[in-house]
């Protein structure tokens, strides 16, 4: 990929996010990201190229230096920065408009700087993984975001050399309870935030619909949990899950929200993956089949140890029951109670709940602690570097996040720890991961059965993690607010905080209890 002869032709709208917008090369498995400003300010806050190089840069050093070592060298593909020629990017900002959702448009592209974020496609499979003609699923949460690609599927495009599959993605969002004595709300302990929020989103008119995903389910290690999370998030994805095939998008929110996507469709595409779970296609039987099996392969990623070729580690990691189970969420509260089980220590959503638990004194704990630090900035402004409040994201920016004292020793040191310790947490809160699967070929599947004892596996897949940016320093002050609205915006919608569990229990409790069988 020549970087001086780029053509916007070569490249296609791909996806968007709050403060990104990403373009994919038809042939080359590469994803070009750029960022994204605010059209009423894009006159004013038109940023030097430095300034946006700098930014650019700051996000791979974050990604190479800080969440790298924390969340696995498997997991996360850091990039790099490029120079893109000023009239390409100006071309490509004019090309992609027409496709992007109206409810992303109140940003506008970077067309300024000319720089971007060079990124591996990571809804296609690399070739080796590849066993027949079907192209990889993928499938994106954000966490919480997960991204699950399912191979085995390959997409030949005329043009394309290039794999594709089955890709979902979703962002997971927050997996415990606030466990922090500063905590003053006692609803905190007791329904998590993702599911207080939906109140809060509903009533703003972001979502016309309360998910009944909670991220606490999904973190649950118990396979009922986890599948009756990700069938909340089929029936309801918002932006918390979208599924790609041969590196399209099939599957996400529409963009006219009012809109309920459609399953029946999703079904259709599922269906060459699965069609053996239940003979011919013909009906809601044989759906719920591919559905069942499909949200099991989900399951089987993100319990696994990354990839397919490796088992997950026995070893687990377990909350405590007061900080695993939301009485939001719509299950029953015996299964919840029961199904706490704990992930693999190596499975991405260990890796992503560890990092999220450096959030351990919650916002309200970390507010008085960012007043600390800009009183101490005011004093002495010329500490900031020193004490890397907003980067450099280098070793010593790690260092400071591992080595923080753990108790309040009144320092300017354990203040600026405990900061830097909340935004790597609010990073992991808000990334999103990606499972990309594609079937396994004949071989493949012998040569598994002859390495692995059962189960043997018929997919093969690979799991990442993205949009892993830094969370600016200067947010602290608007999450501590937001923190609050959410709160009492949930308590007084909820006539007593003791109604809502019982009132919101699940209903279809059959569908819990669905067989599982090895993937
Ligand atoms: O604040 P939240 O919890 O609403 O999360 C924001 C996300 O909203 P969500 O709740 O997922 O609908 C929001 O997602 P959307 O733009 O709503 O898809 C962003 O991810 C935002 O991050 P950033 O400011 O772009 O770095 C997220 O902001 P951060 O709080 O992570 O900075
Ligand atoms: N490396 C990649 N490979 C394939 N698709 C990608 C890649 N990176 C991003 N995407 C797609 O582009 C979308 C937008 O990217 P991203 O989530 O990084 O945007 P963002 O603006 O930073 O998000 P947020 O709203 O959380 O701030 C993602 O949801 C995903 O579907």
């Amino acid at each position: 990929m020549a970087l001086d002869k780029m053509d916007e032709n070569d490249w296609k709208y791909h996806g968007e996010g709050n403060k990104s917008l990403v373009v994919s090369h038809v042939q080359h498995s590469r994803v070009l990201r750029l960022l994204k400003y605010p059209s009423e300010d894009a006159e004013n806050t038109q940023r030097t190229t430095e300034q946006a190089f700098q930014h650019i840069l700051n996000i791979v050093e974050y990604n190479r230096n800080v969440m790298k070592p924390l969340l696995g060298e498997k997991y996360v593909h850091s990039g790099e920065v490029v120079k893109l020629p000023l009239d390409f990017v100006r071309q490509l900002s004019l090309k992609v408009q027409q496709e992007r959702p109206e409810l992303r448009c109140d940003k506008v592209m970077d067309t300024f700087s000319g720089c971007g974020l060079c990124l591996p496609n990571l809804t296609h499979l690399s070739p080796c993984h590849f066993g027949d003609h079907r192209p990889p699923l993928c499938v994106e949460i954000k966490v919480v975001t997960l991204l699950i690609l399912i191979c085995g599927i390959m997409l030949r495009n005329p043009r394309c050399n290039v794999l594709g599959g089955l890709t979902l993605l979703t962002p997971p969002k927050c997996g415990f309870l606030p466990f922090s004595r500063h905590v003053t709300k006692e609803c905190k302990r007791k329904v998590c935030r993702f599911c207080m929020h939906q109140h809060f989103k509903l009533a703003n008119g972001k979502w016309n619909r309360l998910s009944r995903y909670c991220p606490l389910d999904l973190f649950s290690g118990s396979k009922q949990r986890m599948f009756v999370a990700i069938k909340h998030l089929l029936e309801e994805p918002q932006n918390n899950l979208k599924i790609f095939k041969g590196g399209e998008l099939i599957y996400s929110c529409k963009d006219d929200a009012k809109q309920q996507p459609d399953l029946n469709e999703l079904v259709q595409h599922l269906w060459p993956y699965f069609h053996h779970s239940n003979g011919l296609y013909n009906g809601h039987q044989s759906s719920k089949a591919v559905f069942n099996e499909f949200i099991q392969v989900i399951c089987g990623a993100l319990l696994g140890s990354g990839d397919s070729s490796r088992s997950g580690e026995p070893r687990k990691v377990q909350l405590a029951e007061s900080r695993s189970v939301c009485e939001a969420s719509p299950l029953h509260r015996e299964l919840l109670r029961s199904g706490n089980h704990g992930l693999p220590k190596d499975s991405v959503l260990a890796k992503i709940l560890q990092v999220q638990m450096l959030d351990n004194l919650d916002i309200e704990g970390v507010y008085p602690l960012y007043k600390r630090v800009e009183q101490y900035l005011e004093e002495f402004p010329k500490e900031r570097n020193r004490l890397q409040v907003d980067g450099p994201y280098d070793e010593g920016f790690l260092e400071k996040v591992k080595t923080c004292p753990s108790e309040d020793d009144g320092s300017i040191e354990y203040a600026v720890g405990k900061v830097l310790q909340y935004r790597v947490a609010m990073t992991a809160k808000d990334c999103s991961i990606m499972i990309t699967f594609a079937p396994c070929g004949e071989d493949e599947k012998l040569q598994a059965n002859l390495e692995i004892q059962p189960p043997k596996p018929r997919f093969t897949y690979s799991v990442s993690i993205l949009d892993l940016d830094p969370k600016p320093y200067d947010s602290i002050p608007h999450q501590y607010k937001l923190d609050s609205k959410i709160v009492n915006y949930y308590l007084r919608s909820t006539t007593s905080a003791q109604d809502l569990p019982t009132s919101n229990h699940y209903k279809d409790r059959q569908d819990c209890t669905l067989l599982f069988h090895p993937v």
